[in-house]
C-alpha cells in the first residue's frame, strides 16, 4: 500500500484499498485478494501480498512485448484503457488458471511424434516441449511459472535434467533468442562496463558456468547456457526468488570440443579454451564486476569442470556470497538421501562403508559432506574417511597412485592392506572386497553397475542403498527396473534424473509388486538454501549451512512415504520443503553471525513465506497514469 501511495500520491483511497481488499473463498480456504492471495494456515495465517507494479511510461505494445509484464489475454478492461492496449489483444479476458489450462493442452500437442516415431520408440519429442516452454518464458513470466508450479513434476524434467541436456547439445541450431548475459575471453577488462547493459538494478542469484562440465555430457562450450536457465527456473518455480532478480551468465573462454568448434552453426568463441593464470583473471574480473553491480546477490557455480570446480570454490568461497551447487549441492542432497534411507532402515551413518564411482567434483564434493557428517556425529576425521572407497576410471584410489592423485582425492586413498590389494580391481571385485552398504554414481558414465556389481552388493547387505546419481537419464549407472530386479526389490534407490516407478513380479513375495522412486538431484537443495541466503543476506555460504540444509531435507520425507521406499518429498512439495530448508539455513547465517539482515521478530518463516515470490499477475500502473476507481 506505501508502494502505491508513494508511486500514486493522487491515487483514491478506494483504489489502495481495493488492491488489498480480500474476497473469501472458503470452500478452498484460500483468500484472494485482488492484488495477491493469503493462506489460511491457523493462527498464523499471512498475506501474500501481490504488489501492485508500477512501470514508467511504456505504450501498450512495449507493456505487451515486456515477458515480465505481459498477461496475454489476462489484461483487464481497465488496464487495457490505461495502458494504451485496446485493440491489441483479444477481446477476452482469462484468469491465469484458464491460460494454464489452454497452454497445457498446447505444450502436449508440441511434444506430438509420428506413428513411424512411435513404431521407432520415440513415443514424444520433449526437446520441442522444452523448446516450447523456453518461448512461453520469453513471451510471458508469469504465465510460464504458473504452468511450472502447479505442475511442477511433469515440467521439471523438461526444462532441466535429463530433457535440458539434450536440448544443450543442439543448442545451436534450436537458439530462438537470447536469455541472461555472456562474457568472453574477449572480454578481459570490459567486464565492469559490459555488466552495466544489464537491464535490472537488483539481482539476488546468479547462477554460472563455463560449460566445461555439462550434466555427463562434457564439453559443450556456450551451447551449455541452458543450465543456468534451467537452474534459475527452478530458483523461481521451487525456492520462490523473484524471476526479474535471476541472472544466468555463461563465461565463453572456448571449447575444447572439437565436433563444435567444426560446426558451422556454433555460437561461442572459436578457440581451444583459455588455461592457467590467464582463465583465473578472467573469472576474477567476472566476480569483481559482479560484487560491484550486484553487491548482495548468491553467485551459483554450476558444471565447471574438474578440478576448476574446486579451485575457484576455494578461491571465492571467502570472499563472496557463492557456492559450487555440483560439489555442495549435490554432498548435501545425497547426504540427506542417505540419512532418509538409514532411517528406513534402522542403521547407522557412522557405521556406513561407502563405494562411491566417480572422484570428480560431485563424488568428492558428495563423500566429503557425508564424511563432514560422520565427524559431527562423533566420529574423528580418519575414522570418517575410512569409511569411504573411492573409485574413477583407473580402479580405486589407493595411496599407490598417490603421486596421480588430484588434491582433493588425497585424503580419501586408502592405505589398509585388504584396500590396497584391490589396486587396479575392477569395480565388481571391489564390491566383493569391501562389502558395502552404500554404492554411489557419480562417474557420467551410464550402464556402470552391472547384474554382477548389484548382485554382489546386494548378497552381501540385507538393505543395500544404491544412488544411481549421474546425469541425465541415458547416463545412469543403472536403470530403477535393473536395480530393483537384481536386488528382489530390497535395495533403496534414487537416480539423478528421474524414474518413474517400477512394477515387477517378485519371487520372494509370489506377486506383482510397484516401487516408488527418488530422485536424488540438487534440486532439491539450492532453490532453498538460495532463498535462505538471499533471505539472511549471508555474506559467505558456509558447511554448516549445507549440513543444516540437508538434516532439514531429511527431515521432509515423511514416514509414509519411507515406508514404500521414497527418501526424497515429493516434487510437488518442493516449495514447501524449499521453504523449510531456507528458514533453517537463513537461522544458521543468524546464528553464526553472518547475516546481513535478520527478521525482527525472528520469525524466519513468515519472514521468507513473504517474500517468496508467486506467479500471479498483479495490477499494473503506469508511474504518471491518472487512476479513478478500481485497478
Ligand atoms: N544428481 C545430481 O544432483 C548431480 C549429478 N551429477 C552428475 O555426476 C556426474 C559426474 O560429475 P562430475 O563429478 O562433475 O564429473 P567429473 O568428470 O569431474 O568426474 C567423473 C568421475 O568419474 C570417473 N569415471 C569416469 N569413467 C569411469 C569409469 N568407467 N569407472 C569409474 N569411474 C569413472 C572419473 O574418473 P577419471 O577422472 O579417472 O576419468 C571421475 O573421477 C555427471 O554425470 C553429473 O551429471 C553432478 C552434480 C549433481
Ligand atoms: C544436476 C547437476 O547439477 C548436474 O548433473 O550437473
Ligand atoms: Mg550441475
Amino acid at each position: 500500500m506505501e508502494l502505491l501511495r508513494a508511486a500514486r500520491p493522487g491515487a483514491s483511497e478506494r483504489l489502495v484499498q481495493a488492491v488489498w481488499t480480500c474476497s473469501v473463498s472458503t470452500s478452498h480456504r484460500r483468500y484472494t485478494t485482488f492484488g495477491g492471495t493469503r493462506e489460511d494456515s491457523g493462527p498464523k495465517a499471512t498475506l501474500r501480498r501481490i504488489k501492485p507494479v508500477v512501470i514508467p511510461e511504456r505504450t501498450g505494445a512495449e507493456i505487451q512485448h515486456d515477458p515480465f509484464y505481459n498477461k496475454g489475454t489476462a489484461f483487464s478492461e481497465r488496464e487495457k484503457d490505461r495502458l494504451g492496449l485496446r485493440g491489441l489483444v483479444p477481446p477476452v479476458i482469462n484468469t491465469i488458471e484458464q491460460q494454464v489450462a489452454r497452454i497445457y493442452r498446447a505444450f502436449h500437442a508440441a511434444g506430438h511424434t509420428s506413428e513411424e516415431d512411435k513404431e521407432r520408440g520415440r513415443e514424444e519429442d520433449v526437446v520441442a516441449k522444452h523448446l516450447f516452454l523456453m518461448s512461453l518464458q520469453d513471451r510471458n513470466e508469469t504465465l510460464f511459472f504458473k504452468l511450472l508450479t502447479s505442475r511442477i513434476e511433469e515440467m521439471a524434467p523438461i526444462i532441466y535434467t535429463p530433457t535440458v541436456g539434450y536440448a544443450c547439445q543442439n543448442a545451436s541450431t534450436l537458439f530462438r533468442r537470447a536469455r541472461g548475459m555472456y562474457f568472453t575471453a574477449a572480454d578481459r577488462g570490459d567486464m565492469h562496463a559490459i555488466i552495466q547493459n544489464w537491464p535490472r538494478n537488483d539481482v539476488d542469484v546468479v547462477v554460472v558456468t563455463d560449460g566445461s562440465r555439462i550434466l555427463g555430457l562434457g564439453d559443450l562450450g556456450v551451447q551449455g547456457m541452458g543450465i543456468p536457465i534451467g537452474k534459475l527456473a527452478l530458483y523461481v518455480a521451487a525456492g520462490g526468488i523473484e524471476p526479474s532478480r535471476c541472472l544466468p551468465v555463461m563465461i565463453d573462454v572456448g571449447t575444447n570440443n572439437q565436433k563444435l568448434l567444426d560446426d558451422p552453426f556454433y555460437m561461442g568463441l572459436r578457440q581451444r579454451r583459455t588455461e592457467g593464470p590467464e582463465y583465473f583473471e578472467l573469472m576474477d574480473e567476472f566476480m569483481q564486476a559482479v560484487s560491484s553491480r550486484f553487491p548482495r546477490a548468491l553467485v551459483q557455480f554450476e558444471d565447471f569442470k574438474t578440478p576448476k570446480a574446486e579451485q575457484l570454490l576455494n578461491r571465492y568461497r571467502n570472499i563472496h556470497t557463492c557456492f559450487n551447487d555440483d560439489m555442495q549441492g549435490t554432498g548435501a542432497v545425497a547426504l540427506a538421501g542417505l540419512l532418509a534411507a538409514l532411517r528406513r532402515n534402522g542403521e547407522d551413518l557412522t557405521r556406513a562403508k561407502i563405494v562411491c564411482v566417480g572422484a570428480g567434483s560431485a563424488g568428492l564434493g558428495v563423500c566429503n559432506m557425508i564424511s563432514d557428517a560422520m565427524e559431527r556425529q562423533g566420529l574423528s576425521r580418519q575414522e570418517a574417511l575410512n569409511r569411504f572407497w573411492l573409485v574413477d576410471e583407473n580402479g580405486l584410489l589407493t595411496a599407490r597412485r598417490m603421486d596421480k592423485l588430484a588434491q582433493g582425492q588425497i585424503p580419501f586413498a586408502r592405505y589398509d592392506s585388504p584396500s590396497l590389494d584391490l589396486d587396479g580391481a575392477s569395480l565388481k571385485e571391489v564390491v566383493d572386497g569391501v562389502q558395502p552398504t552404500i554404492l554411489l554414481g557419480l562417474s557420467g558414465v551410464g550402464g556402470l553397475f552391472t547384474e554382477e556389481v548389484v548382485k554382489s552388493m546386494a548378497t552381501h547387505v540385507e538393505h543395500p542403498v544404491i544412488f544411481a546419481m549421474s546425469n541425465p537419464t541415458n547416463l545412469s549407472e543403472c536403470t530403477a527396473e535393473q536395480v530393483f530386479e537384481w536386488t528382489d526389490g530390497r535395495v533403496t534407490f534414487a537416480s539423478g534424473s528421474p524414474f518413474g516407478p517400477v512394477t515387477r513380479h517378485s519371487p520372494s513375495k509370489g506377486q506383482e509388486v510397484t516401487h516408488q522412486l527418488s530422485q536424488a538431484n540438487n534440486m532439491y537443495i539450492f532453490p532453498g538454501l538460495g532463498l535462505g541466503i538471499v533471505a539472511a543476506q549471508a555474506t559467505t555460504v558456509t558447511d554448516h549451512m549445507l549440513y543444516v540444509a540437508a538434516r532439514r531435507l531429511a527431515d521432509c520425507v515423511s514416514e509414509e512415504d519411507l515406508r514404500i521406499g521414497k527418501v526424497f518429498p515429493r516434487i510437488s512439495e518442493i516449495r514447501e520443503v524449499s521453504l523449510r530448508i531456507a528458514v533453517a539455513v537463513a537461522a544458521t547465517a543468524q546464528e553464526d553471525g553472518i547475516a546481513r539482515r535478520s527478521p525482527q521478530d525472528r520469525d524466519w518463516t513468515r519472514f521468507i513465506k513473504e517474500m517468496m515470490w508467486v506467479p500471479e499477475y498483479a495490477p499494473i500502473i503506469k508511474s504518471n497514469a491518472r487512476i479513478t476507481g478500481s485497478v
